[in-house]
């Protein structure tokens, strides 16, 4: 087996990256189911996983250190880049770290970077006409949060972005009424009662990719596609829907996501349902009941929407969202 083959690479989990005045992102296309307009970066926060691929086989096989880049050193290149970088997106910092890590070490084939972003939310505070938002104190949101992969590798062109992926992680939705399920397989293992009206909860990871992967990462706000706003789709998308099924929502929020926006190519769910348990049906002259956090275990659901479904569902035509 030859070293190209063998899985091989090291790296740095957990490199805590705190930005402050990063440039804000502006100038983004507004869509109907998201009020956001913007970042304004002002904590451009981040945890990152870095991990990197080359010729370093001696320094498993022959306990030679000389091609090893400490990845203490590669928690602080990733850290002094940070001063670097000038554009307003994680997308586009992840590529300019990875691109920074090949130009500076020859050896090395590919970085890719995984960051989850920590999140901070603005505060308002006292002023002078009443409340207004602090532009110095922000509030550690324990909520979801944007997640951002980008891999570039060392090709006979030059450096080559090979794996890009935006997305939202850990959004926790409860839809109070309005979802069903029924219609399933009732056999000898079936318990679980037919639901008309089911309050819903579901924790979802949202993934998308680009038709072009340079679109994520060059900064351009005509093209780039914000994670709270794929966000606001999924909660507008629940809303609206009559659900039968966690995997009747996951397929219509997909579709709504990419008819949304043609510059990407497709989008991929992880779901778990965590509808709570019911304790108390019926409070006399309230349309309210009492629950509680559901028993373990919890079910989930993994799938990718594609643009082949908006041409299947009649809602795109083929090959016409690539020409935007
Ligand atoms: O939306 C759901 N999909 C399922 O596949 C399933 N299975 C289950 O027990 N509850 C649910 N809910």
């Amino acid at each position: 087996m030859s070293s190209q083959e063998r899985v091989m690479y090291y790296g740095k989990g957990d490199v805590f990256v705190f930005r402050t005045y990063q440039k804000p992102l502006e100038g983004i296309k507004v869509i109907p189911e998201s009020g956001f307009t913007g970042r304004n970066n002002v904590i451009f926060g981040m945890n990152a996983k870095i991990a990197l691929e080359g010729d370093f086989l001696h320094s498993f096989t022959k306990a030679d250190n000389s091609c090893v880049v400490a990845t203490d050193s590669m928690k602080n290149f990733i850290l002094r880049q940070a001063a670097q970088y000038h554009g307003p997106t994680f997308e586009g910092f992840l590529h300019f770290v990875c691109n920074c890590f090949l130009n500076t070490y020859s050896h090395i084939t590919s970085v890719q970077i995984i960051a989850d972003e920590i999140p901070f939310e603005s505060v308002q505070v006292a002023g002078q006409d009443g409340l207004e938002t602090s532009p110095v104190v922000y509030r550690h949101s324990r909520n979801e949060l944007i997640t951002t992969t980008v891999k570039v590798a060392r090709t006979e062109n030059g450096n080559e972005l090979v794996k890009q992926e935006s997305g939202m992680k850990n959004l926790h939705l409860i839809k109070v009424k309005g979802s069903s399920f029924y219609g399933f397989i009732q056999d000898e293992y079936t318990t679980l009662p037919e639901a008309q009206d089911r309050p819903l909860y579901i924790y979802l990871d949202i993934i998308y990719r680009y038709n072009n992967k340079a679109d994520a990462v060059y900064d351009n706000p005509a093209v780039y596609v914000p994670a709270e706003q794929v966000r606001d789709i999924a909660a507008s998308m629940f809303h609206s829907l009559n659900n039968k099924s966690i995997q009747d929502l996951i397929y219509q929020i997909g579709l709504q996501v990419l008819e949304r926006f043609p510059q990407l190519t497709e989008v991929q769910f992880e779901s778990n349902n965590r509808t709570w348990e019911p304790i108390v049906e019926h409070i006399p002259e309230s349309e309210g009941r009492v629950f509680t956090e559901p028993r373990p275990p919890y079910g989930f659901q993994g799938f990718v929407v594609s643009r082949q479904d908006l041409v299947n569902e009649g809602r795109e035509i083929a090959g016409e969202s690539v020409k935007s």
